[in-house]
């Protein structure tokens, strides 16, 4: 099975996180999201990424870095997730397509179903907070 690479945006300010929620009927579907999506074959991840978070949620990244590099196989789908962390961005973050969409904080996004692959994002991001 062909693997999908997919650029994922942990975009974040203070201690907030942005999530939003796909749609029913995609893959995943209903289950909350960091914003991103798949890379096009004439694409580095980071433009893919900037181009993502442009059409989705209408921000212009200025600042992005590598955060976890997850593979994950859901059976009818395999994905590599290429999370990266977004800290630096121009505009207002809001949901371009309708989708409901808001911003956490860190240590209440163990309250939202998230697709499987991400478990280890938020496992990531939670233990951050303890570090510092
Ligand atoms: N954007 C996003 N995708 C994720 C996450 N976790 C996760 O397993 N995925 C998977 O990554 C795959 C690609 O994401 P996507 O559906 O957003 O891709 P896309 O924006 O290019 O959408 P499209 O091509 O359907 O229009 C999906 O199979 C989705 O289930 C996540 O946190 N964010
Ligand atoms: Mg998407």
């Amino acid at each position: 099975m062909k693997i999908v690479e997919v650029a994922v945006g942990v975009i974040k300010s203070a201690n907030k996180i942005y999530i939003s929620k796909r749609s029913d009927d995609l893959h995943q579907g209903g289950k909350w999201e960091f914003p991103g999506g798949k890379r096009e074959a004439n694409e580095t991840i980071e433009q893919a990424l900037a181009r993502e978070l442009s059409e989705e949620i209408g921000i212009q990244v200025t600042k992005q870095s590598p955060f976890m590099l997850i593979e994950h196989d859901y059976g009818d789908k395999k994905v590599r997730l290429d999370v990266r962390l977004v800290e630096g961005f121009e505009g207002e973050a809001s949901h371009q397509e309708g989708q409901q969409s808001q911003w956490v904080e860190i240590n209440e996004l163990q309250q939202f179903t998230f697709p499987d692959a991400n478990k280890v994002i938020i496992d990531k991001l939670v233990g951050s907070l303890t570090e510092d």
